[in-house]
């Protein structure tokens, strides 16, 4: 809890007044008996109605003020404790955003999920009931000691055979319940990803005909994490019927010898009553601290999945004196290897020498798996490379201002994500002052205008989540005009086109080289013919540069290009543009 204590600072006077509303309210509560006790032994036992009626009206002021004590305590801790679940979201949000996309398939995505919801409520729960009860329970339990020892010494030696008997119970369950709760947190990371996975690929699952497997799987999960479950419940479990058997058997002692310190006049019938409140009061919050127990033990786990996220090095970042403006848009590559695990030697791209001058258009082939996106995330370093260096616009990308640099290197990457929204808020991310002419403008380099004119509410039509109510093209032709708004100095299209038809994609590059002059356009295709009027068109090999050059220049020499022509010229005998 210590280490997460500068997230609860902006609430820290909620989290200092509530324990001091809680000792108010369990210092009265602990007199309530005394006084209980000197009523009836001098008031209703002597028949003393003045005494019964000055005790009975303190009495009643002393529930009021335990009562407020308690009701402003559970508010303000309630305060302080959403305060820092809410904070506690937020960093590790902020901190995401910083994440590496290698730092983001470490985690995997539904285990960040369950980081920032699960995994904050039980801090939050944990943190509420630190604050409250675990500063009730201890204070109670000691005064109440106090106030039976005051009351008789020798009857109160009876809590003191229970009390070591529970401490040592209490120790041996936390120490074997404990790991038991860190291995439910990994199911529920499993849970989470099937769930996400299943219901996010639910066009997949239903054309694959897969729902039964699915099933299948999610009923192990489920499986697996209710046997879990029960193991630490289970465990947990013990926490009651040890503070119960503590206590009953503590209870029995004090009502023998009570009853006999009674008869022989050592105990007054008050006293013996008070005594049983107190034991009442002892037996309860026992019980409420091992509540307290097992909820830390959930929140232990909990704040170390947290505290991993949030204690993350941040794995790229931008240099103390950053440069802050890209100066033209040419990139080159100088001895550049690359891999995605920097503790693996295993590398995807292998000694890459390129020189691409500003405003050229450059066409990328090679076989799936060839390095061809991983060699293009390098110049908006999406990822460090791990030996030579990338240069745009003649500096290395890492002595430029990240954000700065991302700004002018615009990719549309394979996977295009589109937000919920309107279509003029998503493409508005390219640049948020574009009115709806210059939307209007990108929009018909990408071929996106004519589909957005024709949808009922043209460009304020809403997008589900997803996008699922645009189709795969129209959905590509989209991030590109998005792109296109950030007005970058080199746009990247890593396999932008491959869901639209060869007319709209040999429409697009016509448009682009019409209206895009002075930026460098890398395009990665599967079709030659997207590429086939680039300056230069450069073909990869895994994790090679297999040979570089023109159209003309790759069909006299290139073997590979060859055959991939061959291969494409059957299906595709026009190559137009
Ligand atoms: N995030 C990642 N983590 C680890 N390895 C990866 C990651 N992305 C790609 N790879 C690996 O890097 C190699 C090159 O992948 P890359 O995506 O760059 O190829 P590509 O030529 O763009 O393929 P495709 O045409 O199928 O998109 C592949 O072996 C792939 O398995």
């Amino acid at each position: 809890m210590l280490t997460l204590s500068k997230h609860i600072r902006q609430y820290k006077i909620d989290a200092i007044i509530t324990p001091i509303f809680v000792i108010i309210e369990v210092i009265v509560e602990v007199f309530i008996p005394l006084v209980m006790a000197k009523l009836i032994d001098e008031g209703i036992s002597a028949g003393n109605m003045q005494m019964v009626r000055q005790l009975g009206l303190l009495l009643f002021g002393m529930a009021i003020i335990s009562a407020s004590g308690g009701l402003l305590a559970g508010r303000y801790s309630a305060s302080a404790a959403t305060g820092l679940a809410k904070n506690l979201r937020l960093a590790q949000f902020r901190k995401i955003q910083s994440f590496t996309f290698s730092q983001i398939d470490r985690f995997s995505t539904s285990s960040l999920i369950t980081r920032l919801t699960n995994d904050v409520n039980n801090v939050q729960n944990a943190f509420q009931t630190m604050i409250g009860l675990a500063v009730r329970t201890p204070i109670m339990i000691t005064l109440a000691l106090i106030a039976v020892f005051s009351i008789h010494q020798k009857l109160s030696l009876i809590f003191l055979l229970f009390m070591p008997l529970l401490l040592i119970g209490m120790t041996i369950i936390v120490y074997f319940a404990h790991p038991m709760f860190g291995k439910i947190m990994g199911w529920n990371d499993k849970l989470n990803k099937q769930v996400q996975e299943n219901i996010k690929g639910i066009r997949v699952v239903k054309s694959f005909v897969q729902e039964e497997q699915e099933i299948d799987r999610m009923a192990d999960i489920t499986a697996g994490l209710r046997k879990q479950a029960v193991q630490a419940e289970s465990l947990a479990a013990f926490f009651n019927p040890l503070v119960q058997f503590s206590l009953y058997g503590a209870t029995l002692m004090v009502a023998w010898f009570g009853a006999k310190l009674v008869i022989v006049d050592a105990l007054s019938t008050g006293q013996l009553m008070s005594f049983f409140a107190y034991l009442t009061q002892i037996l309860i919050n026992l019980m409420l601290f091992a509540f307290v127990f097992v909820q830390m033990m959930f929140s232990q786990a909990s704040i170390k999945r947290i505290k991993e996220v949030l204690n993350q090095e941040v794995e790229l970042e931008s240099p103390a004196e950053a440069i802050k403006e890209v100066p033209h848009g040419s990139i080159r590559f100088e001895n550049v290897s690359f891999g995605y695990d920097v503790d693996d030697a295993k590398e995807v791209l292998h000694d890459i020498n390129l020189d691409i001058p500003a405003g050229s258009t450059i066409g990328i082939l090679g076989e799936t798996g060839s390095g061809k996106s991983s060699l293009v995330q390098l110049i908006a370093r999406l990822y460090d490379v791990k030996s030579g260096r990338v240069l745009v616009g003649d500096h290395d990308v890492r002595d430029y201002d990240l954000d700065a640099l991302r700004n002018q290197v615009a990719m549309v990457l394979q996977k295009n994500e589109l937000f919920s929204g309107t279509i003029a808020q998503n493409l508005r991310w390219g640049d948020p002052d574009a009115d709806l002419e210059t939307l209007q403008s990108a929009s018909n380099i990408a071929q996106a205008d004519p589909f957005i004119q024709k949808m009922q509410h043209g460009y304020e039509s809403v997008l589900e989540q997803g996008a699922t109510n645009l189709s795969g093209g129209q959905r590509q032709r989209l991030c590109i005009a998005r792109a296109l708004l950030k007005k970058p100095k080199i746009l990247i299209l890593d396999d932008s086109m491959s869901a639209v038809d060869t007319k709209t994609d040999a429409q697009i590059r016509q448009s682009l080289i019409a209206q895009a002059n002075g930026m460098t356009k890398i395009i990665i295709a599967g079709r030659i013919s997207s590429v086939l009027h680039a300056d230069r068109i450069i073909y990869l090999e895994r994790g090679n540069i297999l040979d570089q050059g023109s159209h003309a220049d790759l069909l006299a020499r290139c073997a590979a290009y060859q055959e991939l022509y061959a291969s494409q010229s059957q299906k595709e005998p026009t190559l137009d543009v």
